[in-house]
C-alpha cells in the first residue's frame, strides 16, 4: 500500500499560506500582486487550466487580467501584449500558455517576456540561471514535484532518479532540480534504448511523456516513490496520467494520483513565483 501523494490538499494549504502572505505585504505595496496571462486560440486544455488559474488568483488576492488572443492572432499582436505586460507596473507576472499556434514562434514571445516577470521560468535567462544553480524563478510543474516531494518528507540526497521526458516545461528543469537536491539522476525520452530497464533502476521514478497509462508495474521497482505528471483524456474524457496506477499502486512506496497530483501543484507553484517576483519588485523581504 503506497502512500498517495495529496497534491490537491498540500496545494489548498499552500493557498491559504499565500493568501495570508498576500493579506499582509499588499498594504507595504499598495497594490496586490499582478498576474498577466495571454491565451492565444480556443484549445480546450488550454482554458481548463486557465480557469483554475483564474479561481486560484482570485482566492489568494492576486490581480489577474486575461488577454484571450483568436486563432489567426499574428506575432506581431502577440508581442505587443507582452511589451505592455512588460511595462505594466501593476503586473510582476506574465504567462503565455503553451502551446501557441505553429504560426507564432514560440521562443520569440519566451525571449521578450521580461525575465523578472518570467514566472513559468522559460525565458532562456532563468534557464540559464538554473543552470549555474542560481535563485531564479524555476518552471512551475517541476517546482511543484520538489514541494510534494519535501512536504511529504522523502528524502531525494543519493536517491537514483530517473525522468520520462526533456521537454523545456517539464523533463529538463525537472532533472536540473533534482540533481540540485543531490539525486543521481538520468534522463529518459523517446529513443531511449531500453526503456524499463532504465526505469527499473529507480527510487524515485517522474513520467512527463503524455501517453496515457504507459507505465505499468513492469517499468517500476519494488518501494519506489512514482510521480505522475501526464495529463491526458481517454476516450470517455475523463483525465488519465502517464502511469497506471492500479498496477502500480500496490507496488510504489508513494505515487501521486491524476488528478489531484502534480496538476494542482503546478497552479499554487505559479502563485507561489508571482508572489515572489511581486516581492522583489517591491523590495519586501
Ligand atoms: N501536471 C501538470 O501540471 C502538467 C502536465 N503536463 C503533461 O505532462 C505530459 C508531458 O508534457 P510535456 O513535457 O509538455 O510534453 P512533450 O510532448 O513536450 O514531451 C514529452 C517527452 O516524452 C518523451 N516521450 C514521448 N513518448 C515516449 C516514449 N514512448 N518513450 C520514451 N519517451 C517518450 C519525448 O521524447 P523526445 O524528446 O525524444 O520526443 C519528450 O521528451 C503531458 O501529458 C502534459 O499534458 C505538462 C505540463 C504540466
Ligand atoms: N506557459 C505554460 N505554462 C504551463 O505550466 C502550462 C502551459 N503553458 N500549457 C499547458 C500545461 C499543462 N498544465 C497544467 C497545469 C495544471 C493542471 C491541473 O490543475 N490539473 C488538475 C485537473 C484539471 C481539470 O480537472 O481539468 C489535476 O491534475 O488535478 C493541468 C495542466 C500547465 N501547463
Amino acid at each position: 500500500m503506497a502512500t498517495i501523494l495529496n497534491g490537491k490538499e498540500l496545494a489548498a494549504t499552500l493557498r491559504a499560506e499565500q493568501t495570508e502572505e498576500i493579506r499582509k505585504l499588499a498594504p507595504l505595496a499598495g497594490r496586490p500582486p499582478g498576474l498577466g496571462v495571454i491565451l492565444v486560440g480556443d484549445d480546450p486544455a488550454s482554458h481548463a487550466y486557465v480557469k483554475n488559474k483564474r479561481n486560484a488568483c482570485k482566492e489568494a488576492g492576486i490581480h489577474a487580467p486575461e488577454i484571450n488572443l483568436p486563432h489567426d492572432t499574428t506575432r506581431e499582436t502577440v508581442m505587443e501584449w507582452v511589451d505592455k505586460l512588460n511595462a505594466d507596473p501593476r503586473i510582476d507576472g506574465i504567462l503565455v500558455q503553451l502551446p501557441l499556434p505553429p504560426h507564432i514562434p514560440k521562443d520569440d514571445i519566451l525571449l521578450r517576456i521580461d525575465p523578472e516577470k518570467d514566472v513559468d521560468g522559460f525565458h532562456p535567462i532563468n534557464v540559464g540561471r538554473l543552470v549555474i544553480g542560481e535563485d531564479t524563478l524555476v518552471p512551475c510543474t517541476p517546482t511543484g514535484v520538489m514541494t510534494l516531494l519535501s512536504r511529504y518528507g522523502i528524502p531525494v540526497k543519493g536517491k537514483k532518479a530517473v525522468v520520462l521526458g526533456r521537454s523545456l516545461i517539464v523533463g529538463k528543469p525537472m532533472a536540473l532540480l533534482l540533481l540540485a537536491a543531490d539525486a543521481t539522476v538520468t534522463i529518459c525520452h523517446s529513443k531511449t534504448a531500453n526503456l524499463s530497464e532504465e526505469t527499473r533502476q529507480a527510487d524515485i521514478l517522474v513520467a512527463a511523456l503524455g501517453k496515457p497509462l504507459m507505465i505499468t508495474k513492469d517499468f517500476v521497482k519494488k518501494g519506489a516513490v512514482v510521480i505522475d505528471v501526464g495529463i491526458s483524456r481517454n476516450d470517455k474524457g475523463k483525465l488519465v496520467g502517464d502511469v497506471d496506477f492500479d498496477s502500480v499502486e500496490p507496488i510504489a512506496s508513494a505515487i501521486t494520483p491524476v488528478p489531484g497530483g502534480v496538476g494542482p501543484m503546478t497552479i499554487a507553484t505559479l502563485l507561489e513565483n508571482t508572489l515572489k517576483a511581486y516581492k522583489k519588485r517591491n523590495h519586501l523581504s
